[in-house]
């Protein structure tokens, strides 16, 4: 044997155990390949066997949804913010909405089923399939850096999106956002008070735009391997045709201007305990319980709006239910209201009587909130020209603009608006007000601040001087200028509204107020007034003469100077 043939021979082995190395190593690499796949697909008929198992579980339906009105005709005592949804989005022309209200009132039920309603109407834009999509405010925080928005969209790219086909081969993804998913139909944002102010700007955008532009570091209008679907919306934007609905229980200056101004605005009020109590029959007959009169009367008393109503009757209906019981007693909506530390629902009322002193105002206690506002002046003589006065119940001063960046002190405006009141009487009186010690009080535990008070604050540190009553029917409201005049105030018509349902037969508002809607109540008279004179005059005229007998029809002119001889007018 030669060398030659030798180190062939050893050449050969070599590339043998080459060969079957290299083939175990493959038939290895197979085998685990292999065996990967058959534990994923173990692991993965074991998740689906899971997802099946949790799938054939279901509960009976949840007695909150059993309760959720299923039409506009079922949402109570919103009649007014209903019509004004009804004119907003179920025409031919929708228009951006804002509803205002407290809570629990009926404002989400409302929105949800309204779209509905709009595609009931043969000129309305909305088609068979338009979405409504719900996102609430409080919790859509959007991610600084761009990589999710849950309310605008966001690009996946590749350094975020991991591994899969489009990541790998370095493609940027959209991802769409609620704008997007609410095209051709409407996006409801609860508490869209709650909204970032960077959110707040993207939305406005969108609605301007009707699109939503993405942008991304990777995409390149060049790049050949970049899908034609994801050129087009890069280059396009994704579409955002909608009609916003936003809802919140924050007042409408709390809401940034911008947005305001392309929304209409729609007020849905607080509940009277009777609707509470329409509420609470209508969620026992859905419920399928009965609740006697009595127990209907525990929940009015405690329940402050529709969900509290419903919560209550839900529970009181579990405990029922549980002895086998479909009738719930009045102990158990006792029990529900005891445990869940309800406090008494106080319902204003108009005094008995007239009193001297004792004036109706009326308040906002939200957006869509009006409040009776008792409030009390009593006087004592001092040494000429040295009177104190007192002001209790009242903001002493607070801060605007904060979180704004600025915020700034101010004294209270009812404070201000005391000092307007005596500027006006010692001017234009034949009282004197810095004779007396005068303390004016706003009762009732809860601070108030605001200008339109004005006239009632007046009338009751006239009667209290004068020492004669006012009338207890009547109830007012109004800013008061210096020069006597009254000037217009905020929230009109739930002030009205507070006013009638606490049984006022009268209401004393600004004529610049005056709105015709006021006109088809028949069960208060609104009286439009220009200067303080008419205030007193209507005030303290308690004969038993109605308002027709003294003014016929109800005439807006200045009055003369009143009988009452105590301010002139100028
Ligand atoms: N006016 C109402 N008429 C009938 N049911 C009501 C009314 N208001 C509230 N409810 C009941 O309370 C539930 C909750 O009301 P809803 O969510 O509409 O209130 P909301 O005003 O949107 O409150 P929030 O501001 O807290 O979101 C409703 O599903 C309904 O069962």
């Amino acid at each position: 044997m030669d060398i030659s043939s030798g180190i062939s021979g050893i050449l050969s082995l070599v590339q043998i155990v080459f060969v079957v190395i290299t083939g175990i190593y493959f038939w290895n690499m197979l085998k685990n390949q292999q065996n990967n796949k058959v534990s994923i697909e173990r692991e993965s008929g074991k998740e689906l066997e899971k997802l099946q198992r949790l799938r054939r579980v279901a509960l009976t339906e949840p007695l909150a949804e059993k309760t959720r009105p299923a039409s506009l005709q079922d949402i109570v005592g919103q009649e007014e913010g209903i019509q004004a949804l009804r004119a907003a989005l179920c025409g031919p022309n929708p228009q951006h909405v804002i509803i205002y209200g407290p809570p629990g009132v009926g404002k989400t039920a409302a929105a949800r089923l309204i779209l509905e309603e709009a595609k009931k109407q043969l000129l309305s834009p909305f088609g068979a399939d338009a979405k409504f999509v719900e996102l609430d405010g409080a919790t859509a925080r959007f991610d600084e850096r761009g990589i999710a928005d849950p309310l605008i969209g966001s690009v996946h790219d590749p350094i975020y999106q991991g591994a899969g086909a489009l990541g790998m081969a370095g493609i940027p993804q959209p991802k769409a956002g609620a704008v997007t998913k609410a095209h051709g139909g409407m996006l409801f944002i609860d508490e869209i008070g709650e909204l970032h102010p960077i959110q707040i700007n993207k939305l406005l955008k969108v609605l301007e735009d009707r699109k939503v532009m993405l942008e991304s570091a990777y995409y390149s209008s060049e790049d050949a391997h970049v899908p034609s679907h994801i050129h087009d919306i890069f280059q396009n934007g994704l579409p955002a045709d909608f009609r916003l609905i936003g809802a919140t229980t924050r007042q409408p200056h709390e809401i940034p201007p911008a947005i305001r101004s392309r929304c209409l605005e729609v007020y849905f009020r607080s509940l009277t305990g009777g609707e509470i109590g329409q509420i609470c029959r209508g969620a026992m007959e859905k419920m399928e319980v009965y609740l006697p009169a009595s127990a209907i009367e525990v929940v009015q008393n405690y329940a402050t709006n529709g969900r509290e109503a419903v919560n209550i009757v839900q529970i009181a209906a579990g405990l029922a239910l549980t002895r086998g019981e479909t009738k719930v007693t009045t102990a158990d909506v006792e029990w529900v209201v005891q445990s869940g530390q309800y406090s008494l629902r106080i319902d204003k009322k108009i005094p008995a009587e007239p009193q001297v002193g004792v004036v109706n105002g009326l308040a906002l206690a939200g957006p869509s909130a009006g409040v009776l506002m008792e409030i009390e002046a009593t006087v004592s003589p001092a040494s000429p020209g040295k009177g104190k006065i007192i002001v209790t119940g009242i903001v002493d001063e607070e801060e605007i603009g904060s979180g704004q960046g600025k915020s700034i002190r101010r004294k209270s405006l009812v404070r201000s608006s005391v000092e307007n009141v005596l500027t006006v009487m010692r001017q234009s009186t034949d009282i004197a007000p810095d004779d007396w010690d005068i303390h004016i009080n706003f009762p009732g535990g809860t601070p108030v601040d605001g200008p339109s008070a004005g006239i009632a604050i007046a009338t009751a540190v006239y009667s209290a001087i004068k020492n004669q009553p006012i009338d207890h029917q009547v109830a007012m409201t109004g800013e008061l200028s210096v020069r006597g005049y009254v000037k217009p105030v905020g929230g009109i018509v739930a002030k009205v509204e507070a006013a009638r349902l606490a049984g006022a037969t009268r209401v004393l508002i600004p004529a610049d107020n005056q709105l015709d809607v006021f006109q088809r109540y028949d069960d208060i008279t609104v009286l439009p007034m220009h200067r303080l004179e008419q205030v007193l005059v209507e005030a303290m005229s308690i004969s038993g003469k109605t308002t027709e007998d003294r003014h016929p029809a109800h005439s807006t002119e200045l009055l003369p100077a009143p009988a009452l001889g105590a301010l002139g007018c100028d």
